[in-house]
């Protein structure tokens, strides 16, 4: 079986070493792995008051998220909890009441961040938001990333002192998408 993966990156800085992350993700996915890096910048800012008017960015990302077997969140930490944008871009798919588009879809969490705890607690935080959505969140290999320099080799990929770590967490996140694919196939 293959699975599209939704992939949400919590920065949209131009260079964001999350982004970076996601590319460097997307070239290790084995063959019927799909990666798709959602685009969020140019979501609005959530309003209620929008709920039955979703604007076509947010009406696209429902559509990308509904049309995905999995999602990975790749988030920075921001004053130790999510960046807005990924918050922003969470509400947005959540919404209308009951038609929320994650629910049910198994998740991966990772990130990196300049900080010592590399995103620990903006995971944890995350993973509280996903509970509350209803998406079942491997939890383990946890994976916190500290940005530092030669993480990342010249052509963009992990180098060899992490590659095999996340390696890991990636292989273990789809086997747990395709567990998943396998129990709701059964229902
Ligand atoms: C508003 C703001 C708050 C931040 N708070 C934290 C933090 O709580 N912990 C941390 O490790 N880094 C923090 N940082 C630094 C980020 O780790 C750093 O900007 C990182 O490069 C963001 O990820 P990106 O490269 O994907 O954009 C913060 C940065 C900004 C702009």
């Amino acid at each position: 079986m293959s699975y599209k993966i939704a992939v949400v990156v919590g920065s949209i800085r131009k260079e964001s070493f999350n982004r970076k992350l996601a590319q460097a993700l997307q070239k290790m996915a084995p063959q019927g792995a799909q990666f798709e890096l959602l685009r969020i910048d140019d979501l609005p800012l959530y309003n209620q008051d929008e709920d039955a008017n979703q604007a076509p960015q947010v009406k696209r990302l429902k559509e990308q998220v509904a049309g995905s077997q999995g999602v990975i969140f790749i988030t920075p930490e921001y004053n130790r909890s999510i960046p807005g944008v990924l918050k922003n871009a969470i509400d947005h798919a959540s919404r209308p009441y009951g038609q929320s588009a994650w629910a049910g879809k198994p998740a991966g969490v990772i990130g990196m961040s300049v900080g010592a705890i590399g995103t620990a607690l903006a995971q944890k935080d995350l993973r509280t938001v996903l509970a509350y959505l209803d998406m079942p969140t491997l939890g383990q290999p946890e994976v916190y990333l500290q940005a530092k320099d030669g993480f990342f080799a010249a052509d963009g990929s992990i180098a060899e002192g992490s590659r095999d770590f996340i390696q890991k967490w990636l292989d273990a996140y789809l086997a747990f998408v395709a567990e998943h694919a396998g129990r709701v196939e059964t229902v």
